[in-house]
């Protein structure tokens, strides 16, 4: 579980680039949009090998080219730096297909 001086650090970068805290739950969501299926799908096989490798999965859901991402922990039932990690992995891989 972040701590809350890791959750003062750490937040608003994530903030900055569009992750926002889920009401009534500890997790954070973003909406991504892409051009077309193609990409959004391409970005999600990318995401999805790179969440197996580090045995960390996001909640997702998909249609035409948005996706939607929330990420937590189940282990803390909140948010650990596994998601924070993930997170930035994910920006890393939304920017080089947009
Ligand atoms: C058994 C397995 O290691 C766990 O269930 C892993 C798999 N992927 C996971 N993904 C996410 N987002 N949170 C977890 O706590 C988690 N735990």
């Amino acid at each position: 579980m972040l701590s809350a001086e890791e959750r003062e650090q750490l937040l608003p970068n994530l903030r900055a680039v569009g992750w926002n805290e889920v009401e009534g739950r500890d997790a954070i969501f973003k909406e991504f949009h892409f051009k077309d299926f193609n990409r959004a799908f391409g970005f999600m096989t990318r995401v999805a090998l790179q969440a197996e490798k580090l045995d960390h999965h996001p909640e997702w859901f998909n249609v035409y080219n948005k996706v939607h991402i929330t990420l937590s922990t189940h282990e803390c039932t909140g948010l650990s730096e596994r998601d924070i990690n993930l997170a930035s992995f994910i920006e890393q891989v939304a920017a080089s297909l947009s």
